[in-house]
């Protein structure tokens, strides 16, 4: 009987352990980022001309993964007290207590080693210096402005965005103007993404001395004007893809298609004012990033 309990336990702490790991670095929002790099460098003109890897492509979003969930750990590490104050990160591993800063640095510097020796031993170093950029950017610029300015999540987005530049350029070895066309993309997107979120939780957040809303109140018309001018703003930027040469007029129709739904979504929002509107953008923008970004490579690959 001894022996399966501790087996039992041993399984326990295990899962635990990985529940934790998938937690510190954010997977579903990581995954999301990565992904949008391996789409950017399956885009770069080099790539069929050069043929793809299963192999490269696995190795990107290993390297990606690797540097983008540092950089989260890094964000935990630094925000481990106010994560504590938010239901919606109160249970993270280390703002919980149950790991260790030291225990997260430790995994936060092996994996940004890790992925940065991925990326330019695999690709270039190019594409390598881009994501330690960008894990600087988020780390140790983004999240400490949280608590001090709403300026913060322009900051941010730059990180945000520099996926798409990171995947190109590990396709391309430069960087042109496709990879900076996807990167606007993903940049204009981040807005109406996270204000929706930070409408839904801003009770959470002001509580935690954060204030990444456009205006200091919050869940206001002012806010919800700016995620209607983003979504604006993306209509154009949206048919940069075919006006650069990059993709057809089919992925061109399924861009403005969920240009129109973000900006649908943002304007009823603007007139309802409330959390399921802001849930109903939110959602949209889940959805909006993976269907660019998949019509975009459809149109190549067509
Ligand atoms: C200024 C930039 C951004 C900010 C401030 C931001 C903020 C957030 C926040 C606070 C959440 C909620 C996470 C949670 O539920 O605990 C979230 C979720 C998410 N974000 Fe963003 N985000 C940004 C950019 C991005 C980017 C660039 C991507 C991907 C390319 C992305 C993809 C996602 C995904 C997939 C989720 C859902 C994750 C989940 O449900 O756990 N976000 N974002
Ligand atoms: C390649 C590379 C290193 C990319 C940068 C990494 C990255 C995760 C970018 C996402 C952008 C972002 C600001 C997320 C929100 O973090 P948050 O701290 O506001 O989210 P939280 O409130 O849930 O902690």
């Amino acid at each position: 009987m001894e022996q399966v309990t501790v087996k039992q336990n041993s399984s326990l702490n295990i899962a635990g352990k990985v529940r934790d790991y998938m937690m510190l670095i954010k997977f579903s929002l990581s995954f999301m980022v990565v992904f949008s790099a391996v789409i950017s460098y399956l885009l770069a003109p080099q790539i069929p001309k050069q043929g793809w890897s299963w192999f490269h492509v696995i190795m990107l979003f290993i390297g990606g993964l690797l540097v983008t969930g540092s950089a989260n750990a890094v964000n935990q590490i630094v925000e481990k007290d106010t994560d504590a104050m938010m239901l919606r990160t109160s249970k993270r591993p280390v703002a919980s207590g149950r790991m260790q800063p030291a225990e997260a640095w430790a995994f936060a510097i092996i994996t940004i080693a890790a992925g940065v020796f991925i990326l330019g031993y695999f690709f270039n170093w190019l594409s390598a210096g881009l994501a330690l950029f960008s894990w600087f950017v988020y780390a140790y610029m983004y999240t400490p402005l949280k608590k001090v300015s709403s300026v913060s999540v322009l900051l941010g987005a730059v990180p945000g965005a520099l996926p798409c530049l990171i995947g190109w350029a590990a396709g391309q070895d430069e960087l042109s103007a496709g990879g900076w066309v996807l990167f606007a993309i993903q940049f204009f997107w981040q807005f109406p993404h996270f204000w929706a979120i930070a409408w839904i939780a801003h009770k959470d957040y002001s509580n935690a001395g954060f204030k990444l809303m456009p205006s200091v109140e919050g869940p206001t018309k002012y806010s919800a004007v700016q995620s209607v001018i983003y979504s604006l703003v993306l209509i154009p930027v949206g048919a940069l893809p075919y006006l650069v040469g990059m993709s057809g007029m089919m992925s061109l129709w399924i861009v403005l298609a969920a240009n129109l739904l973000m900006l649908w979504q943002s304007i009823r929002l603007y007139r309802e004012m409330e959390k399921k509107a802001a849930r109903r953008v939110m959602f949209t923008s889940y959805i909006y990033l993976p269907v660019v970004l998949l019509a975009l490579l459809a149109d190549k690959i067509v």
